[in-house]
């Protein structure tokens, strides 16, 4: 339901929520780790979400067994390289993959900094002469804390000329925004973009906070924006993006169903709203099933998704000129 000639765009989708089932398996065996099955039928309920969990939390915990093995950096090579072939299976034009080189490192000891290189070389090596455009975003896992999460925006800044923004993610109930201000005073001082994830599990006050003290240009679901009437027509008027994620707050129980998303209301409202995987591997979804089938049950009609699609071209963090140069790709 989609448009074709028009740039499709993932804005919203974890590196490390995209480990493949099946290179989870690969891997355990490569380090001989024990998994909790040693075949994929037996794998899956304990790596991708099967119906709904109680909450964000409880969700997050799909992620771990991907990052538990990753074993050398080779590993986390690998996952990059396999991120960008799905990426094109998708048949994404453009793509800003975010991971978390703290989440990545912790279970064998690896540097992030180390992580951020393997990262950053498989990105190159995966798109080199291949028809899509992939940015890196670097992510502050919230749940490990304020001094974890210094480590952890060290490594990224290292490499900050192969960044193009920082995130904040993890458990938003637990370790609140207004923790981390002076860290993405860094990030601004450092020239690179801000989105967060705020508003998902906590209300709007978040997404307020996460624009006003950590500077965010972009908003990770901001689903709670919908409770507040001034911040919806301030997110409006400053065209903060929100990077909505439709299945992935069904997941983790932050909207009840797809009919009660607010993404169709952002839109009507003026909001530049996109549409966003999230963790696909660990979701068991793809960007098409969000364009084409949670769209359509989020009562999105077939103007509703081009604008979704013009949205994201709008808020991506990339010049005009690169913007120009993926609609001209789409047209030619
Ligand atoms: O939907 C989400 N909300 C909040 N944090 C998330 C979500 N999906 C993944 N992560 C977090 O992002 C980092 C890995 O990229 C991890 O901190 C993971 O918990
Ligand atoms: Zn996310």
């Amino acid at each position: 339901m989609f448009d074709k000639k028009f740039p499709l765009l993932d804005l919203h989708r974890h590196l490390d929520g995209n480990v493949r089932a099946n290179t989870i398996l690969e891997l355990g065996r490569q380090f001989n780790l024990p998994l909790p099955a040693n075949d994929l039928e037996g794998l899956l309920p304990h790596v991708q979400v099967q119906s709904t969990e109680p909450n964000l939390v409880a969700f997050l915990q799909k992620l771990d067994w991907g990052v538990k093995v990753l074993g050398d950096y080779d590993a986390c090579r690998r996952i990059a390289i396999e991120n960008v072939e799905d990426a094109i299976a998708q048949n994404i034009d453009y793509t800003e993959l975010r991971f978390s080189p703290y989440y990545m490192a912790q279970s064998h000891n690896l540097h992030p900094q180390g992580v951020v290189e393997a990262v950053v070389d498989g990105i190159k090596s995966a798109t080199a002469n291949r028809d899509i455009k992939v940015n890196l975003i670097g992510i502050m896992s919230r749940t490990f804390g304020v001094e974890k999460c210094q480590h952890e925006l060290d490594a990224i800044l290292a490499f900050k000329n192969d960044m193009t923004a920082v995130d904040l993610a993890g458990d938003e109930l637990g370790f609140p925004g207004e923790l981390f201000v002076d860290h993405f005073k860094q990030v601004r001082d450092a020239y690179l973009g801000v989105t967060i994830h705020a508003g998902e599990a906590e209300g709007a006050s978040s997404v307020w906070q996460a624009i006003q003290e950590l500077g965010a240009t972009r908003i990770g679901h901001g689903v709670k924006s919908i409770e507040d009437p001034k911040l919806m027509d301030y997110l409006r008027d400053n065209r903060i993006g929100i990077e909505s994620c439709l299945t992935s707050n069904i997941q983790t129980s932050t909207v009840a169903d797809l009919t009660k998303h607010p993404l169709k209301q952002f839109l009507d409202h003026g909001i530049a709203a996109c549409i966003n995987t999230d963790d696909p591997a660990v979701q068991g979804i793809e960007l098409q099933h969000e364009f084409i089938e949670a769209a359509k049950v989020a009562g999105l009609t077939a103007n509703d998704v081009k604008k979704a699609q013009e949205n994201a071209l709008e808020i991506a963090f990339l010049s005009d000129s690169d913007k120009q140069a993926l609609l001209a790709k789409k047209a030619g």
